[in-house]
């Protein structure tokens, strides 16, 4: 495969959807429809910036099909979002949420930015005029946001905000990962992170190593990877790397989580106060028992792949092993829990908190975690199966089990 084609997150799904589908019997009719997102939105939004001027921000909101529900996911803000990414991140909602057997299809929005050069004011007024741009196709029950990389409960607040005055009503199940005073969940700040956690567990329960004694590494210090450095830590466990997007920190002995936690700001930074720095790439071959790319797709490809020596690798992050990476890694024997199975706590409580907002009745913390315990676990197991029974790698599986639902649904609705 050459490199560009290795890394189009697009066109890796399509050809694992594809298989997926052919396994489980459908047509090529089932493959064209779910391939690709049935509406992809495309805006351009005006912000007034600080300085007086108008700077013109392109956004995107992808919803790849709505057969079980409305389709839900959460809003990138990054200088590299593209199209066909938040495509691929829409259709990855999708099996995530078959997986999880919760009651939508997938979505997903981005907006090309660099929330780190905005002023607080500037952000505010992009996450307003982002939401007016797309008014027409989100809502309670049609497409639900949430947070993803460099988007907050903060910014989650501001839209809920703006399309509350839009619709001319309180709308809480329009967006999820709010602040708690604004009808956000328990659990849900820290969801993503608690689902990675009993995904370490169940990995590391099928490799026979015992979690105190694990050497875990970390990339990525943002919301999923420092509070899952958090809970790791906490455990027990010895987390040895941890990276942001500067470079990485190693010490064999363990890092000191609480001291990198009390000074990382609020992007995820922390490397850059330290000089003895290893890289990204340093950090992904580093030996250890757990690897969990936290950060961005494409991290783990087939030229790092022969290299890495973790026994497990826990994908929190969307999409950061390439096909090749997965075949090769597969090959080697070490265990994956694919990204649409291992990241998928997020939108499970997000799940909690729309159906919270609905009943306007709130759950305590013991609730929301002993629920998501229980469908992560099942999520694991049915994935797990399919890859024992069907002998096909781990993402086959997951991709198997997560868009079943949505053809099966497809299918009952006449669409196919
Ligand atoms: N926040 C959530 O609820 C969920 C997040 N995810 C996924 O987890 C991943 C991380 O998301 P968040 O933690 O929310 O984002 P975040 O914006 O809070 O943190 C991202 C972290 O990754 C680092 N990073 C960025 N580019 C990097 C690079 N090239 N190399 C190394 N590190 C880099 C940043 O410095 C930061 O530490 C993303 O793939 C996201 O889609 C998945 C499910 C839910
Ligand atoms: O919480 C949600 O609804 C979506 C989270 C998300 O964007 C993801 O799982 O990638």
């Amino acid at each position: 495969m050459n490199d560009k084609k290795e890394t189009d997150v697009l066109l890796a799904t399509q050809i694992v959807i594809e298989q997926a589908l052919q396994r489980l019997g459908y047509e090529q009719d089932m493959v064209e429809l779910l391939k690709e997102p049935m509406r992809v939105l495309t805006v351009r939004i005006p912000v007034r910036m600080d300085d007086g001027k108008t700077k013109v921000f392109t956004g995107y909101r992808s919803q790849h099909n709505d057969a079980v529900g409305p389709t839900k996911g959460g809003v990138r803000f990054h200088p590299a979002v593209h199209e066909n990414e938040v495509k691929a991140l829409s259709i990855w909602m999708s099996i995530k949420c078959g997986i999880a057997d919760l009651p939508y299809g997938g979505g997903k929005g981005g907006v090309i930015c660099d929330p780190r050069s905005m002023s607080i004011r500037e952000l505010e007024r992009l996450s307003r005029g982002y939401v007016r741009a797309v008014s027409q196709i989100v809502g309670p029950t049609k497409d639900i946001p949430a947070p993803d990389v460099m988007t907050n409960s903060q910014i989650m607040a501001w839209m809920l905000d703006e399309y509350s005055r839009i619709r001319e009503f309180d709308s809480p199940g329009f967006i999820t990962g709010k602040p708690l005073v604004l009808g956000g969940s328990k659990g849900r700040e820290t969801a993503t992170a608690r689902g990675v956690v009993i995904m370490i567990h169940e990995a590391l329960r099928l490799k026979g190593i015992d979690l105190a004694k694990a050497r875990i590494v970390i990339q990525g210090f943002g919301n999923a990877g420092s509070y899952l450095a958090k809970f790791m830590h906490e455990a027990g466990a010895r987390v040895i790397g941890i990276s942001d997007v500067s470079g990485a920190l190693y010490n064999e002995e363990g890092l000191d989580i609480p001291y990198l936690l009390d000074r990382r700001d609020s992007f995820g930074n922390v490397t850059n106060l330290f000089q003895q720095t290893i890289t990204n790439e340093q950090l992904l071959e580093l030996d250890c028992d757990v690897l969990v790319p936290a950060a961005i797709e494409n991290q783990i490809t087939e030229h790092n792949a022969p290299n890495i020596k973790a026994k497990v690798v826990v994908e929190a992050a969307n999409g950061p092993t390439t096909l090749e990476a997965t075949r090769i890694l597969s090959e080697r024997g070490i265990l994956i829990v694919p990204d649409v199975l291992a990241s998928s706590g997020g939108v499970i409580v997000s799940y909690f908190e729309w159906v919270q907002n609905n009943q306007g009745y709130y759950w305590d913390e013991q609730e929301i975690d002993d629920k998501l315990r229980l469908m992560m676990i099942r999520g694991f197991e049915q994935v797990y199966d399919i890859h024992r029974t069907r002998k096909v790698d781990m993402r086959l599986a997951a991709y198997m089990a997560g868009i079943r639902k949505v053809a099966e649904a497809a299918r009952y609705r006449g669409w196919v």
